[in-house]
């Protein structure tokens, strides 16, 4: 197999969470939480349960009854040879198998409602959640693996609840009702029949301790599959253009090698149980026929009651087979309800803010006072200190991985400071609500993203509630309103989530009209370094100084025109400011900037840095 390119697995170096394996008791006790949370979901539709428990209750009452009738017939028309009520026995078996098929059509129809509806729940509450988390959790996880959550785990859920859940009471209901009348029939017989549980327990125990934890590595596996799906699928331009196809198959063939294995030995193992269970139904109808018939040749038993028995003693092994299966269904299900709960319990960003004062805005006047952060234990940036009073431009320039995103990200609290303090119009932001800090906040960055939806959709992210007329301002504002007149279905225009169809400098003259629309107290751009035709290349510019005027803005600068311009050129190094001051100060000085647009620039004015 070829060497594997760092491209190949562009997530690896994310420290993903370790999966630990915890002791089986512990295991037990999340496994009863989990299901407790999950009848949460149910318990909400108490009414329709109930019914649902009724009909089962009919529907196993008549699978009981069937038997009985016919074992009853045996005897009074083909033994005592009395015909005076086989009118009255027929009519009563149609009518026994008529309502056990209505109930148990009944109690299918409300059940999957139910389940329906659980699983609708509890797909929003994640949904909701995912959308309260902070940042920093999302870089510790892979994408796809969220999606698996969202998606295959909760199919999981939603599959053994539509079904599982009315075997396992039926089951139990069965088991019941058949073991009474068995007992009120012939105990004897009753404990012939019942030699082989013992051997079903034995077999059941051995096969469900060993497939719990592999249908827990099957979803795992699964899990990983979808994950490296995803990532490969959005990479996809980069696998091409490094023509890395040949190592992307490598991988995914041993990840999906990987989720063969995993599901195969899932799957095998817990297919012993069927097998188990028809041997030993076999071997029950053979104890009955032999024990029975021994019992009857003596008049102990009649012959109607050996025919009840036997279709008896294949009732008792269906409802215990059934719960076998089904509670391998049930713990698949439970790995992938704890997987889903392991979410929402991941701590919401917004939980401790119902005490926290919104922001007060009077100017828009940004300040970092000697910040340090780090993504890990290492320090990222640090001691980093200014201000930019409102209508200021401060420009952050430095090589790649100095750090000038993360100050940004800082200030838009997607991370938060390990030292020192950063404060809008003198307010800490760690202590307003973040909603409010963000909402005076809007982000004009390199890779604009677009939504699926028409591109009117797209410019009204920045304010929901605007008009027509106000999009059409903003676009103009923007300089974007003649290129979208010219599209085809102007406005109206759908574009998929790549921006499919509008070009990149498009893109951002509408990602700047989303933010005039939003029309926020502090700015924040993140220059493109692309080069873009001249033509566009100016509007662009001239839409972005529409957008600064009058506002707090931060730019991760990369062209010469913006950096000039600039109030103040924050210069960054390893983390750390180098230097600080306007363009002309900081050439004066002859320092790391000057040297920085000596090299940089000699060859243009508009130049990327
Ligand atoms: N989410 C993250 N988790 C861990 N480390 C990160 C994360 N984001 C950035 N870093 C690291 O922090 C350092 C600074 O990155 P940052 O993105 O702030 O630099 P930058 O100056 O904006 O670079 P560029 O100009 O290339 O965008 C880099 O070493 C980077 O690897």
């Amino acid at each position: 197999m070829a060497e594997k390119h760092p491209l190949i697995e562009p997530f690896q170096h994310k420290k993903l969470i370790p999966e630990t394996e915890p002791d089986m008791k512990k295991r037990a006790a999340d496994w009863k939480g989990t299901l407790k949370r999950v009848w949460g979901y149910l318990a909400v539709h108490r009414a329709k349960l109930i019914l649902v428990t009724l009909m089962i209750a009919l529907s196993s009452a008549m699978a009981l009854t069937g038997p009985l009738l016919v074992g009853l017939s045996i005897d009074t028309f083909l033994v005592d040879g009395d015909l005076s009520w086989i009118g009255y026995m027929l009519i009563a078996l149609a009518v026994v198998y008529i309502v056990h098929s209505v109930s148990v059509f009944l109690q299918h129809f409300w059940m999957v409602a139910v389940a329906q509806k659980a699983v609708y729940t509890i797909r929003t509450d994640l949904f909701d959640h995912l959308q309260r988390l902070p940042v920093p959790f999302f870089d510790r996880r892979q994408q796809g693996d969220l999606m698996s959550r969202l998606t295959n785990d909760i199919d999981n859920i939603s599959n053994t609840l539509n079904s599982s859940v009315i075997q396992i009471i039926q089951s139990v209901l069965t088991l019941g009702g058949i073991l009474i009348v068995m007992l009120y029939l012939s105990p004897l017989l009753t404990v012939l029949t019942l030699t082989i549980v013992p051997m079903m327990v034995i077999g059941m125990k051995w096969i469900t301790k060993r497939t719990g934890p592999l249908f827990k590595e099957q979803q795992k596996r699964l899990g990983d599959v979808n994950g490296y799906v995803q990532e490969t699928m959005s990479g996809q331009q980069i696998v091409k253009a490094f023509s890395r196809e040949e190592e992307v198959i490598d991988s995914f063939t041993e990840k999906n090698e990987r989720l063969r294995h995993a599901g195969f030995w899932a799957q095998t193992i817990s297919g012993f149980i069927p097998k188990l269970m028809n041997m030993l139904n076999n071997l029950s109808f053979a104890v009955i026929a032999g024990a029975g018939g021994l019992l009857a040749l003596n008049g102990m038993v009649t012959i109607g009651v050996i025919v009840i028995f036997a279709e008896y003693a294949r009732q008792f092994t269906r409802p215990l087979n059934d719960l076998a299966n089904q509670f391998n269904v049930l713990l698949s299900a439970v790995a992938g309800a704890e997987r889903v709960f392991q979410i929402m319990d991941e701590t919401d960003e917004f939980e401790q803010e119902a005490e926290r004062e919104n922001l007060t805005l009077t100017e828009g006047n940004v300040s970092f006072e000697q910040v340090s952060f780090g993504y890990g234990s290492e320090r990222t940036v640090e001691q980093i200190s200014f201000s930019a009073k409102r209508g200021e431009t401060v420009a952050f320039v430095g090589p790649t991985g100095a750090g000038k995103t993360t100050i940004i990200s800082l200030l838009a609290r997607f991370y938060e400071p390990d030292e020192g303090r950063i404060t809008i119009d003198g307010q800490n932001i760690l202590q307003v609500r973040k909603a409010s800090l963000r909402r005076q906040m809007a982000f004009v960055l390199q890779d604009t993203f677009l939504f699926s939806g028409t591109i009117l959709e797209n410019i009204r992210y920045g304010k929901l509630h605007a008009t027509d007329e106000d999009v059409y301002q903003a676009s103009a504002d923007a300089n974007a309103h003649s290129f979208i007149n010219q599209l085809p279905d102007g406005y109206q225009t759908v574009i998929d989530s790549e921006g499919g169809g509008i070009s990149q400098g498009q893109k951002q003259l509408l990602s700047i009209a989303r933010a005039l629309l939003a029309d926020p107290a502090v700015l924040v751009l993140d220059e493109a370094t692309s080069s873009i035709d001249t033509v566009t290349e100016v509007k662009i510019q001239q839409a972005l100084k529409r957008l600064m005027k009058g506002r707090t803005s931060l730019v991760i600068a990369h062209r010469l025109n913006t950096i000039r311009e600039a109030d103040q050129i924050v210069v960054l190094q390893e983390g750390r400011i180098m230097e600080t001051g306007s363009h002309e100060d900081l050439l004066e000085q002859g320092g790391y900037y000057a040297g920085m647009v000596r090299s940089q620039f000699q060859q243009g004015s508009t130049a990327a840095v």
